[in-house]
């Protein structure tokens, strides 16, 4: 039987992929291809922790730091914001008492009060419900009226996060506790400090600052508070007392007036008032009767919504001078009180004419305060936000701008009307001026001065004896010279006051106070174990725990980018280990397939002339290929192509031979065996 050959082996081509193939994984081998004993550290390595290092928990000052005092941790606190909630007053109440009212002025013109009055006739005594229900001494629930929810629909709203909320039973001396006395605690230590009254018209703001004989309000109970407290042997306090408003006359721009008795129209250059007179305070009736006589001469005028209402906003300020008689310095705080004038609805007011004209004055100092506090909130909330100068725009606000940047404290009180017909103001007031609640007072002066309020003040009495201690402020510029003639070493004054405080029972709630006794008064006089700290050195422990603080967060990112480097650096070393490994592997291999491909072109000579190689021939060929080829197989590329080929080859046997002999050749291992069935199948043909 004629053997017929099979066709000559077609040149095959090996087609690089464009992109090029990745390297095929490498062959079957009996040389076993053991992973390096490197890559079991090459384990991926993690992204740059830069979360990790901003999440740090640095403290904002050390803990090791022993001068931070409790007074000096609170640094960073957020403005408080009060809610009041007036009494309902019936409609047969508001409508009586605007009959009385209306015998005295003939204002306003305002058709909806004869309505109102007719209604009450008609109706007699109604009952108002309440649409602002408390929920707990930090929350309300606002509820639209059933009017409101039939126009539109509206949703109970709840505001939460009050300093504390006035119920309607809440009494005067209550709100002084609560909100007042602690002002009038840090007063007394030397600190300044803001209280603001806001809210609709007739809400009581008035009433809350001011009061009445039978309800004294805030400045008659601080003025108390204030007298009560007892004279210290080392310290003099002295006490002035300034009253102003800011109203507007038919509408002809704003204007200054000093509600001092003798007081006049006063000016302001930027945001200093000049010409206000301040009266020496000696006692709390004393007080109390300056600003009576003060409050007369404020304009109000009776509105629809306030038989009595305040046409100016009213600012009551009470300065503490704090004489250190041991060392002839002393410092200066001022308690500032401010009652604005309630914002009013057009609608709801029906003013007209001039009342209309101071309508909008009141109305738009109220917008623009509120917008100074919206700024700083947002500002405060992402700084690049600018902070807006929306003070310039109203007398009030440039004079308050410390405050309304918040570069002193101040705490808001809110007022708010609860009846079903008040739900609008109300609703507005609460959207509005809640908010401010999250504004944080970063750097609070721990004792604001006089001179920074820049308020031209002539005190009448001690003019003598502030001459003679102004003798060390050279260093004042003229203007400042000018507002604070008694220039307090404030800086000294300011430790001595901490180590000679007198003790109230309000007062002492420091637990790091030691209590002893002094020779002169009665009462203990609290020592502070840390009173040896003046303002310098505050100043300067500032500056050493921001030092800190920066030195910690930059210590952590290089420990972080060390780490990192280092974990670089091991998978590198690993990866070349790899590298290696796998060169060495391939170059073996390289050599093997050569020895095959030379072994099987020898065979296939061999199978096509009929003989059957010799061993030792095949020998010979493993011995001159592994020798040859040793330089080429360094070559990658090279080696790839090789093996393409002899895959291509090996797919060529397999269409050409039989199928076992191919399935055997294509199998590395098992070459000798393939060739010994071929030599075994030539052997029957040729035998044959
Ligand atoms: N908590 C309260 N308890 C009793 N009466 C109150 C209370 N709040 C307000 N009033 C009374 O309501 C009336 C209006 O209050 P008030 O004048 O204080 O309002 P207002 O907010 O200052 O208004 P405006 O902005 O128009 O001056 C006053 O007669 C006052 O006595």
């Amino acid at each position: 039987m004629e053997i017929t050959s099979p066709p000559p082996c077609p040149k095959t081509v090996t087609v690089r992929r464009n992109p090029p193939r990745r390297a095929r994984p490498t062959p079957y081998s009996a040389v076993p291809l053991s992973l390096p004993p490197s890559s079991k550290t090459s384990s991926a390595i993690r992204s740059f922790p830069i979360q990790d290092i901003l999440s740090i928990d640095i403290p904002e000052k050390p803990a090791s730091s022993e001068s931070t005092s409790p007074e000096e941790s609170s640094d960073s606190e957020k403005l408080k914001v009060f809610l009041r909630i007036r009494p309902i007053v019936t409609q047969q109440k508001v409508t009586g008492s605007l009959k009385i009212g209306a015998q005295k002025s003939v204002w306003p013109q305002n058709p909806k009060k004869k309505d109102a009055s007719k209604t009450v006739k008609a109706g007699g005594r109604k009952k108002i419900e309440s649409c602002l229900k408390v929920n707990d001494s930090r929350s309300v629930t606002l509820c639209p009226p059933q009017s409101v929810t039939d126009v539109r629909r509206t949703k109970s709203e709840i505001y939460e996060g009050f300093s504390h909320v006035f119920c309607e039973e809440s009494s005067q001396t209550e709100v002084f506790e609560r909100m007042m006395n602690p002002l009038v605690v840090d007063f007394l230590k030397g600190k300044s400090g803001m209280l603001a009254a806001l809210g609709p018209s007739g809400s009581g703001k008035t009433h809350t600052v001011f009061g009445s004989n039978r309800q004294p309000g805030m400045v008659s109970l601080a003025l108390r508070q204030i007298f009560s407290q007892k004279e210290s042997c080392r310290f003099k306090r002295t006490f002035y007392l300034s009253m102003f408003e800011i109203y507007s006359e038919r509408g002809k721009g704003e204007k200054i007036m000093d509600l001092s008795q003798e007081g006049g129209d006063l000016y302001m250059q930027q945001s200093n008032i000049k010409g206000l007179k301040e009266e020496v305070i000696h006692d709390a009736q004393h007080a109390e009767s300056l600003v009576a006589s003060g409050m007369l001469k404020r304009s109000t005028a009776m509105t629809n919504s306030n038989i009595q209402s305040s046409r100016s906003q009213c600012i009551i300020n009470i300065r503490c001078d704090l004489d250190n008689l041991d060392e002839d310095q002393s410092c200066t705080a001022i308690l500032t009180i401010v009652d604005l004038a309630g914002a009013e609805r057009e609608k709801r007011t029906g003013n007209q004419g001039t009342r209309l004209l101071e309508s909008n004055f009141i109305n738009n100092t109220s917008m623009v305060f509120g917008l100074c506090l919206r700024s700083l909130l947002e500002h405060q909330k992402n700084p690049k936000k600018p902070l807006h100068k929306h003070f310039q725009n109203s007398m009030l606000t440039r004079y308050l701008r410390d405050f309304l940047e918040g570069k002193k404290r101040m705490s808001l009180i809110l007022t708010a009307k609860p009846g079903e017909e008040d739900y609008q103001d109300t609703s507005y007031l609460l959207r509005q001026a809640s908010p401010f609640m999250n504004i944080k007072f970063e750097s609070v002066e721990e004792q604001p001065l006089g001179n920074k309020r820049r308020t031209q003040t002539l005190a009448k009495a001690d003019l003598a004896k502030r001459v003679k201690l102004n003798s060390s402020e050279a260093c004042m510029d003229d203007e400042v010279k000018g507002d604070i003639l008694h220039q307090p070493q404030k800086e000294a004054i300011f430790t001595a006051l901490k180590a000679d405080l007198l003790v109230c029972t309000e007062l002492n709630s420091e637990p790091d106070k030691e209590v002893k006794p002094t020779g002169s008064s009665q009462l203990p006089v609290i020592i502070s174990m840390k009173a040896n700290k003046n303002q310098s050195t505050k100043g300067s422990i500032t500056d050493q725990a921001k030092k800190a603080r920066d030195y910690q967060i930059l210590s952590n990112f290089s420990r972080a980018l060390w780490n990192v480097l280092k974990e670089y650096k091991n998978k590198l070393e690993a990866s070349e280990n790899e590298a290696d490994f796998l060169r060495h592997n391939l170059t073996a291999e390289k050599e093997r397939s050569a020895a095959l491909e030379a072994e099987l072109q020898l065979m296939k000579a061999s199978y096509s002339s009929g003989k059957v190689p010799m061993a030792e021939e095949i020998d010979e060929i493993h011995v001159t290929t592994s020798v040859t080829l040793l330089p080429v197989c360094s070559n990658t590329v090279e080696s790839e192509n090789q093996a393409d080929e002899q895959v291509s080859y090996s797919n060529h046997c397999e269409e050409h031979v039989d199928p076992t002999v191919a399935s055997s050749i294509k199998d590395a291992s098992s070459v000798k065996a393939a060739l010994t069935l071929l030599k075994a199948q030539n052997f029957e043909e040729h035998g044959q």
